[in-house]
């Protein structure tokens, strides 16, 4: 399979190593500055670019007929334009705010504990995640899919608020410490005892090597698609 990489930083530098081995050929990099690129030489394209960018770069992929897997978080303000795209263009999408299989476990975790503590009101729900210094978005994508994943499931709340905590608002604490790949913890707290579930990336061969399976998964298809259909869980 012929890959295009936007974004050849942390996560595109990884990503390429696990495609080569997985016998894949990089066709196109594109980092910042390189502006006119030609996607149209891949089968597939992938970004983990910076927020500002994520979304010019899906466009281009889809009006040029070439399907598209975005990790990068932080440009949610526009999903719903290129889930139009998608469907105008008959492309093939996949967006997630984290594609390690770990994660996506954890996601389905986190509903059903939000679930099950549906009528214990007694606890209330908070949130932390941890990542390197150098991120650009907080919360983090994934805090806000866990986040989504409890309001939807859980009617003691309906939003989440950064750093603030407010009725029916489940708070999201971001910490910045260098190096950290990204660990995130849901908390159930009442005043007898804690609940915690947590992920704890130990590197980022996880979120790369999940990039890489839906690229291979999307070849074909058609439609907007997330991590769920690709490993077939949820
Ligand atoms: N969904 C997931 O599983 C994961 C998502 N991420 C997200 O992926 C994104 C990238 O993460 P990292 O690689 O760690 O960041 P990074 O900062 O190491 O890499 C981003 C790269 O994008 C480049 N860039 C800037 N302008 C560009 C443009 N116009 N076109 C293409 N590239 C451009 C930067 O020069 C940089 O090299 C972030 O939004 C991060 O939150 C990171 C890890 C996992
Ligand atoms: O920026 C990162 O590094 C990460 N970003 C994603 C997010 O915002 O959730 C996924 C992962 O936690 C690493």
């Amino acid at each position: 399979m012929k890959i295009a990489l936007l974004g050849y930083g942390k996560m595109g530098k990884t990503i390429e190593q696990i495609a080569i081995k997985r016998g894949h050929e990089i066709v196109l990099k594109v980092d910042k500055n390189d502006d006119a690129y030609d996607i149209t030489q891949a089968d597939v394209a992938i970004d983990f670019s910076i927020p500002t960018v994520a979304f010019n770069n899906i466009t281009n992929c889809l009006n040029n007929g070439v399907p598209v897997i975005s990790g990068t978080t932080g440009w949610l303000q526009d999903y719903d334009k290129a889930v139009e795209l998608c469907k105008e263009k008959e492309g093939g999408f996949i967006y997630a705010s984290n594609f390690s299989l770990g994660v996506n476990i954890f996601f389905e975790l986190n509903k059903t504990l939000a679930k099950m503590m549906n009528t214990l009101k007694q606890y209330n729900v908070t949130m932390e995640e941890i990542h390197h210094t150098q991120k650009l978005d907080a919360p983090s994508g994934t805090a806000i899919t866990l986040a989504e994943g409890i309001i939807e499931n859980h009617s003691g709340y309906d939003n989440w608020k950064l750093d603030e905590a407010a009725e029916k608002s489940l708070p999201i604490v971001a910490k910045r410490i260098e190096d950290v790949p990204g660990t995130h913890t849901v908390n159930y707290e009442s005043e007898v005892d804690t609940i915690t579930i947590e992920h704890t990336a130990h590197n980022r061969q996880g979120f790369a090597l999940g990039a890489v399976i839906a690229a291979e998964w999307i070849i074909g298809k058609k439609g907007v698609f997330n991590m769920n259909d690709v490993l077939n869980i949820g």
